[in-house]
């Protein structure tokens, strides 16, 4: 029988949006809140975080001491300024480190961290808050078996983790589900005014559109049909949705979708060539 990976001790370099996301979920699934580092700059801003019993200090190199497994969750633009002095913390032991940051290469970060490091590169996307996250994830060769599972035991307990053979891959994994989420809501805040446009109240358009939005994401990942079938089931033939189907179609949603995807992908690997040096 296959031993479950040791639990390592995790370090969330930069308490943003991001790794709140993550860290709200892994604190939901009952991973223990004193095997969790934070730091960043302002320790004042992680008060929540200390109330929830997480470890938390202004010194991002006392982290990575202190971890097996560094989370690296700053900007990219801050990522080089941030790894540099991390040098000596990094390479005292076999240390995981995971970025999330977008666009940037393992062999960037490997440059500013002066070696031959095992490097993960994730990139999440928010739900992870709800136990929802879609995580992409690529492995470079320093990573070891046990480590590849504890990467994706830290990111499965907060949702979904697919792995990709190619590095180049995560530039359309951020296209679909990293930046995915911010799409679903843009929409969402163009059906809410579209539907105060034809009469209703805010409140009643937004509780509306929020469910209509959960329910058929919840129909379209429990059943077996295909998005395009669960749509067709919507659209009775001469009905009301079709109409609706039909206004988009002309719009071509799929090339508008098409393009801001491609928009998407294409500053990722803008931002690993303008940042990665
Ligand atoms: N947001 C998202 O949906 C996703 C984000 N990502 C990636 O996650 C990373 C973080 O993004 P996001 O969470 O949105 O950004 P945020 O700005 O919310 O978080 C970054 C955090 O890092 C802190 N920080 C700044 N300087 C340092 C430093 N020197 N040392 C430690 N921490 C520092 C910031 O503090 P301060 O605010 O004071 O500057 C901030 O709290 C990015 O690389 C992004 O590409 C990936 C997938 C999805
Ligand atoms: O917008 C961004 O750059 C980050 C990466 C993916 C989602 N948010």
């Amino acid at each position: 029988m296959t031993q479950p990976a040791k639990q390592p001790t995790l370090a969330f370099i930069g308490a943003g949006n991001m790794a709140r996301a993550i860290i709200g979920g892994l604190l939901k699934t009952g991973f223990p809140a004193d095997r969790i580092w934070a730091s960043e700059p302002a320790l004042d801003r992680m008060d929540d975080l200390k109330a929830q019993g997480l470890n938390t200090t202004d010194d991002n190199a006392v982290a990575v001491k202190n971890a097996d497994l560094i989370v690296l969750a700053v900007k990219p633009q801050l990522l080089k300024e941030v790894l540099l002095p991390l040098q000596s913390a990094a390479s005292t032991e076999d240390k995981l480190f995971v970025s999330v940051a977008a666009g940037i290469t393992c062999d960037s970060i490997n440059q500013w961290l002066g070696g031959q490091q095992a490097i993960v590169r994730c990139m999440p996307n928010t739900p992870a808050l709800v136990g929802m996250g879609a995580s992409g994830l690529y492995a470079n060769a320093q990573v070891s078996e046990e480590q590849k599972t504890q990467a994706d035991s830290v990111l499965s307990a907060v949702g979904i983790t697919a792995w990709v053979d190619e590095e180049s891959l995560l530039h359309a994994i951020t296209a679909v589900s990293g930046s995915g989420p911010a799409y679903y809501f843009l929409f969402m805040e163009s059906m809410i005014s579209a539907g105060i446009k034809q009469g209703l109240s805010r409140e009643v358009a937004t509780q509306l559109t929020l469910q209509t939005a959960r329910g058929a994401a919840e129909i379209a990942c429990t059943n077996d049909s295909t998005p395009a079938e669960l749509c067709r089931q919507v659209a009775s033939p001469k009905g009301t949705t079709e109409q609706a189907i039909l206004s988009f179609q002309s719009q071509q949603l799929d090339q508008v979708v098409e393009n801001a995807m491609a928009a998407c992908a294409d500053r990722s690997h803008e931002l690993a060539k303008l940042l990665g040096e």
